[in-house]
C-alpha cells in the first residue's frame, strides 16, 4: 500500500467536508474519486499532500506523515498545480525550469513540453495559456520529480476530445511503469474506463469503493433501450405498459426506455412489431457507471414542458 488513510475528518470552522473516512490505495493502482460537487474530494486529496493539516485521524503516504515529513514527501509524489497559483510574469519555460529546480533528478522538462505540444508556446505567459493547455502545463510540472504516486484534479476538464484521449493514455502510460495514480473527476465514462477502483464520496462521506464493474453490477439496474420512430401509432403510454418496462422516455423522435436486463429487449421489438411501427437507430446498452452514480445521488431529469422558459426576460 502507498497511501493510507484512517478515520480523516476535514473541518473548515464549523462545516465538516470530510467526514471520518478510512481507505488506502495500493502501488501502480488507478484510483478515481468521483462524487457530487463539493463531497470533500479536493479537500481529501489535498490532507493527503500535506496541503491542509487535518482535524481528526491519520495518514500515511509511502510511510510518511504528509505534514510533518512534507520535503520528504514531496520528492517522490507528483501534484497537480491549480493554475490559479501559477506565477504571473513566468513564462511556461521559465516555470518549468523553476519548478525543476526543486528536485535532484528531474524529467527533462523540455521533452515534456514537446510530447504535451506545448515546447511552441514556451516563452508565453503561463497565465496566458488555454484552459486545456493549462491542465497540460499542470500534468507536466507534476511528472517533473519522477513521482511514485501522482495526484489529478480534474485534470481532463477543459481539454478538447483529443487532448483528454491522450491525457487518458498518459495515466494508463503511468500505471505501466509502476507509479499510482489518485484522480479526481466528473467524467464517469473515464471513471469506467481507466480506473482500478473507484472511490464514491457524497457529504464527505465515502459511500462506496470498489471497480467499476462490481459498481455496476451490484446496483443491479436496468439497461437502457433507445430508438428513433416518427410513426404516429406510437405512444409512451403504450411503451410503459411492455411487458418487462420500467420506464419511457420521448425526446421528438427519440425514445428511450428502461426495463429488467435480459428481458426487456424481446418485449419492445415484439411491441415494434406486433404494432407494425416503423423505427430506425435501435440500440440496446447495459447499465453503466452514470447510471449508478445518478441512481445512488436519487437523480431525477427534470420535466421538460413544452414551450417553458428557463428564465423570464
Ligand atoms: N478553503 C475552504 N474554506 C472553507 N470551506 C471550504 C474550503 N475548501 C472547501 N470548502 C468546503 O468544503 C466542502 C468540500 O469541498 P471540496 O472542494 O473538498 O469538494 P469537492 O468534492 O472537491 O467539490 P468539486 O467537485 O466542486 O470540486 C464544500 O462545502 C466547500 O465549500
Amino acid at each position: 500500500m502507498v497511501i493510507e488513510v484512517e478515520n480523516l475528518t476535514k473541518m473548515y470552522d464549523e462545516e465538516v467536508a470530510v467526514d471520518n473516512i478510512s481507505f488506502s490505495v495500493n502501488r501502480g493502482e488507478i484510483f478515481c474519486i468521483i462524487g457530487p460537487n463539493g463531497s470533500g474530494k479536493t479537500s481529501t486529496i489535498e490532507c493527503i499532500e500535506g496541503l491542509r493539516p487535518v482535524d481528526a485521524g491519520s495518514i500515511n503516504v509511502l510511510g510518511l506523515d504528509p505534514f510533518k515529513d512534507r520535503k520528504k514527501m514531496y520528492e517522490q509524489i507528483g501534484v497537480q498545480i491549480q493554475e490559479h497559483v501559477f506565477v504571473s510574469e513566468a513564462k511556461v519555460d521559465e516555470l518549468c525550469k523553476l519548478y525543476s529546480s526543486f528536485y535532484t533528478n528531474p524529467v527533462p522538462y523540455k521533452s515534456l513540453l514537446k510530447e504535451f505540444e506545448l515546447y511552441d508556446s514556451r516563452n508565453i505567459h503561463a497565465v496566458n495559456l488555454s484552459g486545456g493547455q493549462k491542465k497540460k502545463l499542470s500534468f507536466i510540472l507534476a511528472l517533473l520529480p519522477r513521482p511514485k504516486i501522482v495526484f489529478l484534479d480534474e485534470i481532463t476538464s477543459f481539454l478538447d476530445p483529443a487532448s483528454r484521449k491522450d491525457m487518458l493514455s498518459y495515466i494508463r502510460q503511468l500505471k505501466g511503469m509502476g507509479i499510482t495514480t489518485i484522480h479526481i473527476t466528473h467524467h464517469m465514462d473515464e471513471a469506467q474506463a481507466l480506473s482500478d477502483r473507484i472511490c464514491l464520496m457524497k457529504d464527505g462521506k465515502i459511500l462506496s469503493i470498489d471497480t467499476a464493474s462490481n459498481m455496476i453490477e451490484k446496483s443491479n439496474l436496468p439497461g437502457l433501450i433507445t430508438f428513433e420512430s416518427d410513426d404516429e401509432k406510437i405512444s409512451i403510454e403504450s411503451l410503459k405498459s411492455i411487458p418487462f418496462v420500467i420506464s419511457a422516455e420521448q425526446m421528438g423522435s427519440k425514445y428511450s426506455i428502461r426495463g429488467k436486463e435480459g428481458k426487456t429487449l424481446r418485449s419492445v421489438i415484439d411491441y415494434l412489431r406486433d404494432n407494425d411501427i416503423s423505427y430506425s437507430r435501435f440500440y440496446d446498452r447495459p447499465p453503466n457507471l452514470e447510471d449508478v452514480y445518478l441512481d445512488i445521488m436519487g437523480y431525477d431529469a427534470p420535466e421538460i414542458k413544452e414551450g417553458a422558459k428557463i428564465w423570464i426576460e
